[in-house]
């Protein structure tokens, strides 16, 4: 056996008891994801990864080891997360539009925390990557209490098939922001998207400020923040400052206390579950006259609740359109007077159920 060999062998030892040791560790990680899941808990711990790395980095005593043995510790921790999230069905990867800081962003983060996130540019680039199994679910809004509906997501719905798994209702805080030492009398120009501005309409009048219109809040803030330049501010709410380092220097400036918008999660199939009290459908009528009244009247024939109807232009017929509606009950107890319905309708399927 030469030197290498000898090595080697000494090597595939330690592995052997390593392999042992990690699995050993790995079922424990098991018991603590099943742990975190009954309690609610997230399955990343900061405080405790601190400690993991403090005390054991505290065992190696030969200093020029001890980097390398943090950087172990830390790829070990990274695995047991990984596992976790396989093991709670947290492995998923979300796709939003924006970047961090972005209200899609924000939306998102309150359903999914531990997930992988991918961004995209717009709207359209997120449906792609759903078709594609890039990724598994997709955050975009949908309405918003103040402006209205967002349309194209409608309409991109019904383009790559995507269906409605879940709604997020995200309240809008509008706060000003500056960096870090900032004071409001610093502040001469604002950057913003334009809903930002309109949405703060009554706090911003006759203060003087130059505004200027922005790609959107995120983006306004990430710019402000590297400017580094005390008169200029932007317009987001508390995370995003916190995600830009930005200080807030005047809270809450949204003149509707009531700002929301609702953002749908979409996913590449129909998932029905018994908890379930809303469901979307989307049709479209034959173009006759009394057409729609009639789809409309059994609705109401068979007892189910409309809570809103939008319709939008079927891009390839001109003049006829598809309609969404959003119905109130849960869909294996409406499914037979759903199956009427379809019956009077030139087009029709169950695009979402979700719970509210
Ligand atoms: O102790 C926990 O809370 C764990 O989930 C285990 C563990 C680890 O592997 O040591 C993993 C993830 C947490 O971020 C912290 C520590």
């Amino acid at each position: 056996m030469n030197k290498l060999d000898q090595l080697r062998s000494e090597i595939n030892k330690i592995d052997e008891e390593m392999a042992k040791l990690f699995v050993k560790r790995m079922n424990v990680v098991e018991k603590i994801a099943k742990y975190k899941q009954s309690t609610g808990m997230e399955v990343l711990d900061t405080a405790r990864e601190k400690v993991v790395i403090e005390e054991n980095s505290r065992r190696v005593s030969d200093e020029k080891l001890k980097k390398y043995y943090v950087e172990f510790l830390e790829g070990n921790m990274e695995i047991s997360r990984s596992y976790q999230k396989a093991i709670l069905g947290l492995d998923k990867v979300v796709g939003y539009q924006g970047i961090p800081g972005s209200f899609s962003y924000l939306a998102l983060k309150t359903k999914y925390k531990d997930e992988l996130l991918n961004s995209y540019h717009n709207f359209e680039d997120v449906f792609i990557a759903l078709k594609n199994k890039e990724i598994e679910v997709g955050v975009l809004p949908i309405e918003n209490s103040y402006t209205g509906d967002i349309t194209d997501n409608f309409d991109l719905i019904k383009k790559y098939n995507a269906y409605i798994i879940d709604i997020i209702e995200l309240k809008i805080d509008h706060n000003l922001l500056g960096i870090k030492g900032s004071k409001l009398s610093d502040i001469k120009e604002i950057y913003s998207h334009i809903q930002g501005f309109k949405q703060s309409q009554t706090f911003l009048k006759g203060r003087g400020y130059k505004e200027i219109p922005y790609y959107n809040t995120a983006i306004s803030a990430k710019y402000v923040s590297e400017m580094k330049d005390i008169t200029k501010g932007a317009i987001g709410s508390a995370e995003t400052a916190r995600i830009y380092n930005l200080d807030i220097l005047a809270k809450n400036i949204n003149t509707h206390e009531e700002n929301t918008t609702k953002f749908m999660v979409i996913g590449n199939k129909l998932i029905v579950n018994k908890n379930h009290n809303r469901i979307m459908v989307a049709f479209s009528t034959y173009n006759k006259s009394g057409d729609l009244s009639s789809v409309l009247g059994k609705f109401s024939r068979y007892g189910i609740n409309m809570l809103s109807i939008k319709s939008r232009p079927l891009k390839d017929s001109p003049w006829e359109y598809v309609f969404f509606v959003e119905l109130e009950g849960n869909y294996n107890t409406l499914k037979p007077s759903i199956e009427e319905i379809e019956k009077k309708s030139k087009y029709f399927e169950v695009i979402g159920s979700y719970e509210k």
